[in-house]
Order: C-alpha cells, then sequence, then structure tokens
C-alpha cells in the first residue's frame, strides 16, 4: 500500500502528487548505489507520480469537454430560456442543498452609503473572529479606541452558534464585470458577508439571530468608539460649501466618578440616576415621555460642575455637545441644532445665567414702547440688531428642552450648569425639564478624603483630623484643595502636601473672619448711619412743627 511503503513528510508527498507526469522510458535504478530502503521508496514515489499522471490527464480532458460545454452554452443557447434553465436548476440543487443563504452587501442605498448592517455585522464578527480564524485582516479605524481592528480575511469562514444552532459566515468579494460611470467614487471589489444556515432555522435567524447580532455588534462599536466633544458654529457661518452646524474633537477629559471629590451618598445617588435613565427605554416608552433626562448642576466656581459633566459623559459613554448660545441667532437656529445631535449624548449649556437674557421677555417690551416712540432708520436698526448677536428667548430655549423636537433621537442628557440658582427662571428648571438639581458645594472632609487618595494616595494621617476640623469651619471650593494637595516640587512627600493645605484653609479661616468682621463693622456703621438720618429727620420734623405752631400764632 502506498501509505504503508511511503515514509516521506507529508510536504514532500504532496510535491509528488503535484509534479507534472514525466513522459519517456521509466528511470531505472541501480541496485548496487542504492540501498534497499530508498530502492522502495524511489519505486513508489515512481508509481505514486504515474498514476497521478492518469488522474491529471484525465481531469485536464474532462475539464476542457466542461469548458466547451459551457461556452456553447453562453454562445448558443437562446437567452430567454436560460433564465428559465437557471429558475430550474436552483429548484432541483435546492431539493438536495437544505442550506439557505443571505448575503450584506457593503454598500447599500442610491449613494453607495456604508451599509450599517454590514457594519455591525463585521464589528460582531471580529470580535469573534480574531481567536478564531487564521487568515485575519489588520485595518485602521477612525474614532475607535483601538486604532487597529482585526477582521477575517476574505473567503474566510467562521462557525457561529446561537440557541444550539450552528451557522456560517463567510467574508467574499465581488469584481464587478462592467465598468459603470459614476459620480461617487467606487471601489472595485464589491464585499459582502454570507450567512450560511440550514433551512429548517429559517424562523429563528430572520426574527431572532440577525437582531441579535446586529445589536451586538452595535453595542461593542459604542463600546470601542472614542468619544467626541462638539461645539455649534455660529449661525451665520452655516450657509455656504460646508453647512457643517457642530464642530468637533475627541473628547479626552480624564475626570470619572472615582475621581470626583464628594460626597460618596450623593455621588452613588447619580450613578443610580443614571443607570436607571440608561436601561429605562422601555419605562420611558411605557409611561409615555422622551426618552431623555435634565440635570442642573449649581454652586459656587471651582466646586467640580464641568467635572461632573466629564464624569457623566465617560461614565455613559456619550458624546458631548457644548451649546454656546451667544453663537445661536435665532430660536429656529436652536432647533436645528438640535436635530443635528445624535442620541447618546449629552447637550451642555454651562453658566446658562450668563448666556441667555433670562427677562428677555420684559426687555423687549421696554425697546418695544422705545421704538415706537422714536422710529429709527432700518439701517441703523439691523446694525444694532447685528451687535445684540443672539435672538434666541426664555420660550425658544424651554422648546428646545422639552418641545416635541426635543424627543427625535432618544437617549439624551441635557445639563445646566450655573453658579446663581436664583437668578434662573423657575420655568426653566421646573422638574421635567431640570429633573434633577445637584448642588455642587464647597469641599467637606468627605469630599478632601477623595482627594487625598487621588493626588496623595493616602486614606488616612494624623493630620487629617485637623483637616477636617478647618475645614468645616471655612468654605474652600475642592479646586483649591486639589491645588494645594498638588506636590510642588519633585521631593514634596504627602506630609508636606497636607501642611500647605493646613496654612491654606488656616489662612482662608482667618481671611473669611477678617471679611465677616468687616463686614459686621460695615453694617454697624450703616445701621448707625440710618438712625442718624432717622434722628435728624425727626429733629427736622419737630423744628418745622415748631415754626409752624409759631407761624400760626403769628397769623
Ligand atoms: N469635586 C471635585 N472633584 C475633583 N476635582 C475637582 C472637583 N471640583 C473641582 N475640581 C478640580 O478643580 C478644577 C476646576 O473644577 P471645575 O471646572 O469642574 O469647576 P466648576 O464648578 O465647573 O467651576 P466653574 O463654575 O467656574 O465653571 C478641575 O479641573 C478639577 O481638577
Ligand atoms: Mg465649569
Amino acid at each position: 500500500m502506498v501509505s504503508e511503503s511511503f515514509r516521506a513528510h507529508p510536504s514532500e508527498y504532496l510535491l509528488a502528487l503535484s509534479r507534472p507526469p514525466t513522459i519517456g522510458p521509466p528511470i531505472i535504478y541501480s541496485p548496487t548505489k542504492q540501498t534497499t530502503e530508498t530502492n522502495r521508496n524511489i519505486f513508489v514515489i515512481d508509481s505514486v507520480e504515474k498514476m497521478m499522471g492518469e488522474v491529471w490527464s484525465q481531469l485536464g480532458s474532462l475539464m476542457a469537454s466542461i469548458m466547451f460545454v459551457y461556452a456553447m452554452y453562453e454562445q448558443f443557447f437562446p437567452r430567454h430560456l436560460r433564465i428559465h434553465a437557471t429558475k430550474y436548476t436552483q429548484k432541483f440543487t435546492a431539493v438536495f442543498y437544505p442550506y439557505i443563504q443571505i448575503s450584506f452587501s457593503e454598500f447599500s442605498g442610491e449613494r453607495l452609503k456604508k451599509s450599517e448592517a454590514y457594519t455591525a455585522i463585521r464589528t460582531y464578527l471580529s470580535a469573534n473572529s480574531s481567536q478564531r480564524v487564521r487568515r485575519l485582516k489588520a485595518e485602521e479605524v477612525k474614532d475607535s479606541q483601538n486604532p487597529l481592528i482585526f477582521s477575517m480575511e476574505d473567503n474566510e469562514e467562521i462557525t457561529d452558534e446561537f440557541q444550539g444552532v450552528q451557522l456560517w459566515w463567510r467574508a467574499s468579494y465581488k469584481v464587478p464585470k462592467t465598468q459603470s460611470f459614476s459620480f461617487y467614487p467606487t471601489s472595485e471589489e464589491k464585499r459582502f458577508l454570507t450567512l450560511t444556515f440550514h433551512k429548517r432555522h429559517r424562523d429563528l435567524v430572520t426574527a431572532s439571530y440577525i437582531q441579535h447580532v446586529m445589536k451586538q455588534g452595535r453595542d461593542i462599536a459604542v463600546q470601542n468608539r472614542t468619544l467626541k466633544l462638539y461645539t455649534n458654529n455660529p449661525s451665520k457661518d452655516w450657509s455656504g460649501y460646508k453647512q457643517t452646524k457642530w464642530s468637533h474633537v475627541n473628547f479626552e477629559h480624564p475626570s470619572t466618578f472615582q475621581t470626583l471629590a464628594m460626597d460618596p451618598k450623593k455621588k452613588e445617588e447619580i450613578v443610580d440616576d443614571l443607570d436607571r435613565f440608561k436601561a429605562g427605554k422601555e419605562y420611558y416608552a411605557k409611561v409615555g415621555k422622551a426618552w431623555k433626562r435634565g440635570y442642573l448642576l449649581y454652586g459656587p466656581p471651582g466646586t467640580g460642575k464641568s467635572s461632573m459633566i466629564a464624569a457623566m459623559a465617560n461614565y455613559m459613554n456619550y458624546d458631548v455637545y457644548d451649546l454656546e448660545l451667544t453663537a445661536v441667532k435665532e430660536n429656529t437656529d436652536l432647533r436645528k441644532l438640535l436635530i443635528e445631535t445624535s442620541s447618546k449624548s449629552i447637550i451642555v449649556i454651562e453658566d446658562i445665567d450668563c448666556s441667555i437674557d433670562l427677562t428677555g421677555q420684559r426687555k423687549k417690551k421696554k425697546e418695544k414702547d422705545e421704538d415706537e416712540e422714536k422710529p429709527k432708520n432700518p439701517e441703523k436698526k439691523a446694525e444694532e440688531e447685528e451687535k445684540k448677536g443672539s435672538k434666541v428667548t426664555l420660550s425658544g430655549l424651554l422648546n428646545f428642552i422639552d418641545g416635541i423636537w426635543s424627543a427625535c433621537g432618544g437617549e439624551r442628557i441635557i445639563i445646566f450648569t450655573t453658579n446663581f440658582v436664583d437668578k434662573l427662571d423657575p420655568a426653566l428648571i421646573r422638574r421635567g425639564r431640570m429633573d434633577k438639581h445637584i448642588e455642587m458645594s464647597y469641599c467637606g472632609y468627605e469630599a478632601f478624603k477623595v482627594l487625598a487618595k487621588n493626588y496623595l494616595g493616602v486614606e488616612s494621617h494624623t493630620l487629617f483630623p485637623t483637616i477636617e476640623k478647618l475645614l468645616g469651619e471655612t468654605n474652600m471650593p475642592p479646586a483649591d484643595v486639589a491645588e494645594n494637595l498638588m506636590p510642588k516640587s519633585i521631593v514634596a512627600d504627602s506630609e508636606l502636601c497636607l501642611k500647605s493645605l493646613i496654612e491654606s484653609l488656616e489662612e482662608a479661616k482667618k481671611k473669611a473672619e477678617e471679611e465677616a468682621e468687616k463686614k459686621a463693622k460695615e453694617d454697624e456703621e450703616a445701621r448707625l448711619k440710618e438712625e442718624l438720618a432717622k434722628e435728624e429727620k425727626v429733629e427736622a420734623n419737630g423744628k418745622s412743627g415748631e415754626e409752624v405752631k409759631e407761624n400760626g400764632s403769628v397769623h
């Protein structure tokens, strides 16, 4: 037998099989020059060669016949009959071939837009294939945390399993036969993914499996993507060639809930709220509310409002749209901006009290009265309006937050920040618009412990009780505490930083006491002044009374 007598390496065996058949007289090996074993091997190789030669020649003639028949078929078989022939061939093969194939092309739609389904499936397969497929393709991906992703190479196949059912995915490509003229750049090869499965699983695959794959693919893409920080372009720049309403950069703020210094209970409450929001798609639909949530962050400067927004974006994996209201010309522009934001995003308006004239309605009325009094020349009026910039009104902003348009897209968080919550119109911050009001306050002991752990890696220290006492007596924002905890030189250790903080706290306490004293003095002086003024008034009244009396007596 060949397999028994052939002892060469498999690669040599394959080499022998692939060698073309030799023509001519057989080679005679001299028994005197070869050992018996080697002779036997040579003989076996020789007979395999001969056998393969026959197979090759038969195969060659068969191929030639098939090609001839195919060429005749292509040339002479009538076109309309060919359609029927293909149809019946497919029906015939379907009897013996129980598998169904679904293909997903890379591009779809009129403008050769990249198919979302293809992208999602490819992401799903990339996540699953890198461990199982031998031939992988490395691709550079924009906007992803991993600059390189590995997907399966063309013509590779991967087996997947879903609810106990086996399915096969294959990546393929087609080179189009004819070149068509197009305005849009087309790649020569058309790539597609083919899913093969047994026909008895048709319902499972179409109803659940594909949805499962696409959802997983999208989730993986969301996990891997780099967050973006958008800002709105001034309304006057919207027309023209590019017409982009938002510009963006990669969002790289490192703030997280771990690094955020605040009361742990309050922090946990916020994280829970965010979790509930993220998982609340069905709930919001059930209660008939748009899937969005508003947060109002208020507190003195440097208490971590902006850091909180960054922590929320990183936690939720949402893009941030930083809306600069002063660059928005009017209410309709606000709506246009809203439409162009994506879901899974946070829309932020910082320092809302400074960005919009919340007494706009009243002012407008005053202006109107003035205008009626003295009509201006229209050119001057337009110039003045241009100078004034934004014409966004409070009602426009209210509509932006919870008008009908605000529901498009879904899964959006709106955040306002302010230093002066009392300045805001109650309508703007009522529950439903700003669902949760979060106060960011001065640094307490709990917040300090978080900062000490983050900045110095210290969880307890003998100086902590002193700091706790001083923090209770002063109002220092976390930004100042953090600054004091930053080592000022390479050799500075944690004790030095804590001492520097104590110094600053004592200084702040002294300053606050001095200021309180000064204020008390000023108040006292003002009170005395008022009393004096009152007395003088009474005196003056008394004098004038007497004069009246005197005058009366004269008359
Ligand atoms: N609660 C905090 N936790 C951790 N770091 C903080 C906190 N508050 C402030 N910081 C530090 O102080 C800096 C300023 O904070 P941040 O910009 O978040 O304050 P803010 O409240 O937005 O101030 P403003 O009202 O002036 O905008 C941050 O870069 C951060 O390092
Ligand atoms: Mg800020």
